[in-house]
């Protein structure tokens, strides 16, 4: 894909999962890789009416060279891109199940998202709850190297879910599945509960690829 093609994909993803209810407001950030370097939605904008003139752009080197001042998630974007070579997107959301989710006191949080449905198991695989930080704080980027490319998804805890996957339209249909699912795990709560057992889990992996890997 050019640039202009991944501009405008990016404008039409982000409007869609606004319209939806996945964002509101100016909250979230999506990022997709490009040639020369990183294409990241601005600071303070609002995914529902992004201009794909005015999308930050990024050099590999994480200076900004064109368009309005990037998100200031920026190095969480990078620290997937740096772990995880094949990361062509990343995606943070503050959808109401998977920040629900995040606020909870008793997650597992080496796997905030259990094994509830194949698809979740398919698309997104485990998912690690990062503790609380600042928005902006460059810590978080820290953290997410420290996993060295094991997880596609984290949750920030009291915060949202980040995504990185392959490109722009997996990546935003994986964070679309991880929201369904926390949402399920939310009304689920105080119930019991039949999670897919570990062989069901493999098999999905094996059948179908499992989770992106690094
Ligand atoms: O929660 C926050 O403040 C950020 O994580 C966010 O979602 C939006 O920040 P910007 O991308 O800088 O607008
Ligand atoms: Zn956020």
């Amino acid at each position: 894909m050019t640039e202009a093609q991944l501009r405008d994909d990016l404008v039409r993803l982000a409007k869609s999962l606004f319209e939806r209810g996945f964002s509101v407001g100016s909250a979230g950030n999506i990022s997709v890789r490009v040639a020369d370097g990183l294409l990241i939605t601005p600071t303070n904008s609002c995914l529902g009416f992004l201009d794909a003139d005015r999308i930050s752009k990024l050099d590999r080197d994480g200076r900004h060279v064109a368009g309005d001042p990037p998100s200031k998630e920026v190095f969480l974007h990078r620290a997937f891109y740096e772990t995880r070579p094949a990361t062509g997107a990343v995606v943070h959301l503050h959808s109401t199940g998977a920040t629900a989710l995040s606020c909870l006191a008793d997650v597992d949080a080496d796997d905030c998202i259990p094994p509830l449905t194949p698809y979740v198991v398919m698309r997104v695989g485990t998912v690690k709850l990062l503790p609380y930080f600042r928005p902006g704080d460059a810590s978080a980027g820290d953290l997410i190297r420290g996993l060295n490319g094991a997880h596609a998804a984290v949750l920030l805890a009291n915060h949202g879910p980040v995504v990185a996957g392959a490109d722009l339209r997996s990546t935003v249909q994986a964070a679309e599945e991880l929201e369904e699912t926390a949402k399920l795990l939310v009304l689920l709560q105080g119930q019991r509960v039949r999670l897919l057992s570990a062989d069901q889990v493999q098999a999905l992996r094996g059948a179908f690829g499992g989770p992106p890997t690094p």
